[in-house]
């Protein structure tokens, strides 16, 4: 049986971002959205990038973010994957991909099952799409807020590479995975102390939750 795929979303920090790679964390997500708690100014993303090299896959995470902002990012933190958790189209993803030469990972909001069929419109372009609860329309951040939707509208997802994210926690992951047959899961706010601060002992506790399902 392979293990699942674990992604750390929103490491902020060199002692985070060691506790991820301690832990067995496959990715480390690094958020670039100066709304978000979790934002991570270009300086330190060239320190947390060094510090990942070779340790963990990074997932630069933008919103929306024009070429520009990219490639700043790109310059900076030398990602694995950019992660679009905006409302991208399926033809800005692909040019996103064909510009930047990465895979991209992108975020698709679900609160009914239309949202997850519609998500399909990215099933042939994005390289992976992560399943999220869908933000409020007047949400200032699209995501890392805690929330889970009715997994079991994933029952049957058709999508080929995909990952569960959304209010996962290590108290539920293991329960989510069964439900879902997610191979590979993503946690942001389950993992913190407060939000924004990344805990250690919840990093670790999730990574042992989901290996063990
Ligand atoms: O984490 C953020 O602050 C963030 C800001 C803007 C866009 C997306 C953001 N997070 C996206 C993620 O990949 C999170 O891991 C995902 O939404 C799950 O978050 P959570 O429910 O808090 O585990």
């Amino acid at each position: 049986m392979s293990s699942t795929i674990v992604k750390i979303c929103g490491l902020s920090s060199p002692e985070t971002l060691l506790a991820a790679i301690g832990a067995g964390a496959d990715m480390a997500g690094f958020v670039f959205f100066e709304k978000s708690p979790r934002h991570i100014d270009l300086e330190t993303a060239r320190t947390l990038g060094r510090l990942a090299d070779g340790r963990i896959s990074k997932v630069a995470l933008a919103v929306n973010a024009d070429d520009a902002a990219l490639q700043d990012i790109i310059d900076a933190l030398a990602p694995d994957y950019l992660q679009l958790h905006g409302h991208e189209p399926p033809a800005r993803v692909a040019k996103v991909k064909a510009r930047f030469g990465l895979p991209v990972i992108k975020a698709a909001g679900v609160a009914t099952s239309g949202d997850v069929e519609a998500a399909r419109a990215y099933e042939d372009i994005a390289d992976v799409i992560l399943f999220d609860a869908k933000p409020a329309p007047n949400a200032a951040v699209p995501g890392g807020a805690g929330v889970a939707f009715d997994w079991s509208l994933l029952r049957g997802v058709a999508a080929k590479h995909w990952m569960l994210s959304g209010g996962l926690t290590p108290e539920n992951v293991a329960e989510a995975i069964r439900l879902t047959g997610a191979r590979a899961v993503d946690v942001s706010s389950g993992v913190e102390r407060e939000r924004g601060v990344k805990d250690a002992a919840k990093i670790s506790a999730f990574v042992k939750a989901a290996r063990l399902s």
